[in-house]
């Protein structure tokens, strides 16, 4: 579903980020909210070409994966009235020209136990996708984003970027896949330090 039949004259749209979205938006947003989707979990399954990786050598980004029991933490970003559009454009190019990821609408559950569930789009990467590269060890992928970088910048530092987030935002919630690929990406780069 196209993301413009979804917000067919809709005044206001959830959109959920949970990788590089959530430390760099780049569109105008009426307001921000903490929060998890259920039945995904996070996995840097998916391949990058262009924003942080290149055709010989791929870099490593987040998708969802669908797992009843998981849950995924990011943020969403409420857009109203020309940011509607303006959002929905950027990302287009940015996810899914440039990225290879379509969209979903799913319930978004922000952070605190009375809060309800509200309706946002979000970005996803399936494994029917030419760029997806699926499970690897947590060792392999950390080389392969400790040596990758693309247009946008290095793989470590949308690694690196994503994990503070989770930090910071979300300090409560283990994120295993996440820590442990962070932590072989910087024994990598200690090593190549170390060997200059
Ligand atoms: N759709 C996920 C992942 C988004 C993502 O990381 N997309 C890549 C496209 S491959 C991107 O925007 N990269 C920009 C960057 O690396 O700075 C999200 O909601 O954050």
């Amino acid at each position: 579903m196209k993301p413009q039949d979804i917000v067919a004259g809709k005044s206001s749209l959830w959109i959920f980020g949970y990788g590089s979205l959530v430390w760099k938006p780049d569109f105008r947003y009426r307001r921000s909210q903490v929060g998890y989707v259920r039945g995904y979990k996070r996995r840097f399954w998916h391949g990058d070409n262009f924003h942080r990786g290149n055709d010989t050598m791929p870099g490593r980004v987040v998708t969802l994966i669908e797992d009843d029991d998981a849950s995924t933490w990011g943020v969403a970003f409420e857009v109203t009235g020309s940011q509607v559009e303006e959002s929905l454009k950027y990302l287009n190019v940015r996810e899914a020209v440039c990225g290879g990821y379509i969209t979903k609408m799913v319930d978004f559950y922000p952070e605190g136990e009375k809060q309800s569930p509200v309706q946002a789009l979000l970005y996803i990467a399936t494994p029917d996708n030419p760029l997806y590269l699926g499970p690897a060890s947590p060792e392999e992928i950390g080389v392969q984003i400790a040596v990758s970088r693309g247009k946008t910048g290095h793989n470590l530092e949308y690694l690196l970027r994503l994990a503070e987030f989770m930090r910071r935002s979300c300090p409560g919630v283990e994120d295993t896949h996440l820590f442990s690929i962070e932590a072989a990406a910087l024994t990598v780069v200690s090593y190549l330090l170390a060997a200059q």
